[in-house]
């Protein structure tokens, strides 16, 4: 199981949302993180065959996806961003549908879609209307419906937004059963989504995936940059600060900084937060001025 980018780009005009990505995918699942803009959807949207790229090639077992887009589709499983749902349906209808739009054969429609109720742990909405359903239960129509066709790579964009603590929660209860024999990419701008749920995470900014690796490794790229002190004392420009929590009495900043930022500071171990604002306090910081 094999999915390549190779060389992709993708220009809007003279917007360049993809620029040269190289990168195999084999069966596992992968998160790919990056704040808005980054190009996770633009990507996303190749890799499911709705845009083409502007240069590059997106190769499924060493064939061009867009050589035969009917064949690809036929391994593929999408839930895009703005997934549309038929508010009058019931969620079996609803599936029933899409499993005819996606070609699944009338004699496997009936164990397909008892097969997808179970794994998104829908069974008790079957009969229910789409419009009576919550946000977190709408997603979890749209996983099933991606997987109606037991796809090979599942392709899930900005899936948990809009949903509560819980139903993330949920959420990656699903991803976890459901992601061991398949391509699964999930992009996020949210953290925890990924953190551990995912095998591996691409770190996307500005059309370039910036890293890629299990977290561990990834992590390494701000080992022994990551501080908990009560004071900074250097030029505070210099350092990216985290959060600041009370602590037995005391405040304690969480900071990022090459250099000590204070003497009383002591390193600790990173986390996927820290590498996050590493990578996008910028972007962060633009939008809480917004
Ligand atoms: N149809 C389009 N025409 C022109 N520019 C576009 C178009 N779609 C996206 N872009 C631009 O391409 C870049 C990448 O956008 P993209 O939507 O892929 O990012 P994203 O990481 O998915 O962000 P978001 O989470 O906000 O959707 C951005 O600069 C965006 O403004």
């Amino acid at each position: 199981m094999k999915l390549e980018l190779n060389q992709l780009t993708k220009k809007y005009k003279n917007n360049v949302a993809i620029e040269q990505v190289s990168f195999t995918f084999f069966a596992g699942i992968y998160g790919i993180l990056g704040a808005n803009g980054a190009g996770k959807s633009t990507l996303m949207k190749m890799m499911s065959t709705i845009l083409a790229p502007t240069e590059g090639k997106i190769l499924w077992e060493d064939k061009d996806i867009f050589d035969d887009t009917t064949d690809y589709r036929g391994v593929l499983g999408v839930l895009p961003q703005n997934f549309g749902y038929y508010d009058d349906f019931t969620v079996k209808a609803f599936l029933e549908f899409m499993a005819v739009v996606k070609g699944v054969k009338k004699t496997d429609i009936k164990e397909s879609i008892q097969y997808v109720l179970k794994a998104t742990n829908l069974q008790k909405k079957a009969k229910e209307k789409m419009k009576s359903l919550s946000g977190g239960m709408k997603q979890r129509v749209g996983i099933a419906q991606a997987l109606i066709n037991d796809p090979k790579i599942l392709i899930l964009d900005e899936p948990t937004v809009g949903l509560d603590p819980e139903e993330r929660g949920r959420f990656r209860q699903i991803l976890a059963s459901i992601g061991r024999d398949r391509i699964v990419i999930l992009s996020t701008h949210i953290v925890q989504d990924v953190e551990y749920v995912a095998d591996k995470l691409l770190i996307l900014k500005e059309g370039k995936i910036l890293h890629e690796g299990k977290l561990e490794e990834i992590l390494s790229a701000i080992d022994g940059k990551v501080w908990e002190c009560e004071t900074i004392t250097i030029d505070k420009n210099k350092v990216i600060l985290c959060n600041t929590r009370f602590d037995n009495g005391h405040y304690l900043n969480r900071v990022i900084s090459d250099t000590s930022p204070s003497r009383e500071a002591k390193i600790v171990k990173p986390t996927l937060d820290d590498l996050y604002l590493y990578y996008f306090n910028d972007e962060t910081k633009a939008e809480e001025d917004n």
